[in-house]
């Protein structure tokens, strides 16, 4: 196996990020002085270094909906127009800092109402803190707009998703609690986009399995899986290494259906045991449409390089597997075919070019 790539040159690598939760990527000095701004009296502790600590190993307890419980803190404190425009701001900072070149980042604008701001207002701010951010950062970001699965707003934020689609909302998306909340209980919403010309994805298959990844697949008509884990559950390895694919991963593989993985919330949530036994080694080499992410850079104490760097060490991965996974990601964008196609000719391969060059 080659020597593992290093993180400092991992990070000068042109990357794209489809899955990060806007509500899971602050900063923790941006967290304590956003509470004391808002009032906010909940925090752990309203020490910066001691409450990234906090989130990320209360983010391990191995369940999904424990892990959800840190966002109610990092939520409390982005119910005003001036916090959602600083945190996005921000999050694009520091997504270009770790040479990030396109992202979708996402959240869920019912979460942001709570001390009287709209829906619109939670949009707009959002878009500007982006804009703010990205500006001469070499860094392009779109939004995706979540509706949480066990609240029944999606519909209305499917039509936001909609209104605002050429303003800097590339499409929708529904977490939550997986487990009891079937994306079906969406469908109306689903409906709706798939009529209105318009992209989403799916969180499925991290913390339930084959079924929920079928739903939203086919009954559903997602473009993408959030995470898609469980897909595994559907591949059998025989003793000889040879893999057969059941009716439902054949599906996703021939159909290149994109899996927006993202190794280390997987293994905090449970979804995966460890880097090196993570479902991505095999799906990898089954040539699925696999796309390396984040999720919540915050909860995990990561970052796109980091999960690289990881993949790296554990699987042996080299310059040309990044830029496949990279090139699997704009591929996979919400984003106008020519602009794809832009940035994988004009930043991806040039910049990987080079670190090629330079290895
Ligand atoms: O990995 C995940 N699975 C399911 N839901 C998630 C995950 N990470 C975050 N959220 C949920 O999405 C909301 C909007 O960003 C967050 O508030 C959190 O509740
Ligand atoms: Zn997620």
């Amino acid at each position: 196996m080659s020597q593992p790539l290093a993180l400092e040159e991992i990070r000068q690598a042109p990357k794209v990020l489809l899955h990060d939760h806007l509500d899971g990527g602050l900063r923790p000095e941006t967290i304590v002085d956003l509470a004391r701004e808002t009032g906010y009296d909940r925090l752990p502790t309203t020490d910066p270094d001691a409450l990234r600590t906090w989130f990320r190993e209360a983010s391990d307890s191995g369940s999904l909906e424990r892990y959800l419980e840190t966002f109610d803190h990092t939520v409390g404190v982005m119910q005003t127009r001036e916090s959602l425009v600083r945190v996005a701001a921000e999050c694009a900072e520091d997504l270009a800092a770790d040479g990030v070149v396109y992202a979708e980042v996402r959240y869920a604008p019912e979460q942001h109402t709570q001390t009287g701001l709209s829906l619109e207002e939670v949009i707009e701010a959002v878009i500007e803190g982006f804009e703010t951010g990205s500006r001469g950062r070499g860094i392009k970001v779109g939004t995706l707009l979540t509706a949480m699965r066990h609240q029944a707003r999606s519909r209305e934020i499917a039509e936001l998703a909609v209104r605002y689609r050429d303003v800097g909302v590339a499409g929708f998306d529904i977490a939550g609690a997986e487990a009891g909340y079937p994306p079906t209980r969406h469908l109306d919403a689903f409906e709706y986009l798939q009529r209105e010309n318009s992209h989403f994805t799916i969180h499925a298959g991290e913390a339930f399995g084959l079924p929920s990844i079928w739903q939203a697949i086919q009954w559903c008509g997602a473009d993408r899986l959030g995470h898609g884990v469980r897909i595994i559950d559907d591949i059998t390895v025989a003793g000889d290494g040879q893999a057969k694919l059941g009716r439902l991963a054949a599906y996703v593989r021939d159909k290149r259906i994109p899996l927006e993985m993202c190794p280390t919330s997987n293994l905090q949530t449970g979804a995966a045991t460890s880097i090196a036994e993570h479902p991505i080694g095999l799906l990898r080499a089954l040539n699925f449409r696999v796309t390396v992410n984040t999720d919540n850079r915050l909860m995990s104490g990561t970052s796109l390089s980091e999960e690289f760097a990881k993949l790296s060490e554990a699987f042996g991965y080299g310059w040309d597997d990044l830029q496949w996974f990279t090139i699997n990601a704009m591929k996979s964008a919400f984003l106008q075919f020519d602009e794809r196609l832009a940035l994988i000719n004009g930043v991806i391969k040039p910049g990987f070019a080079r670190l090629k060059w330079k290895a």
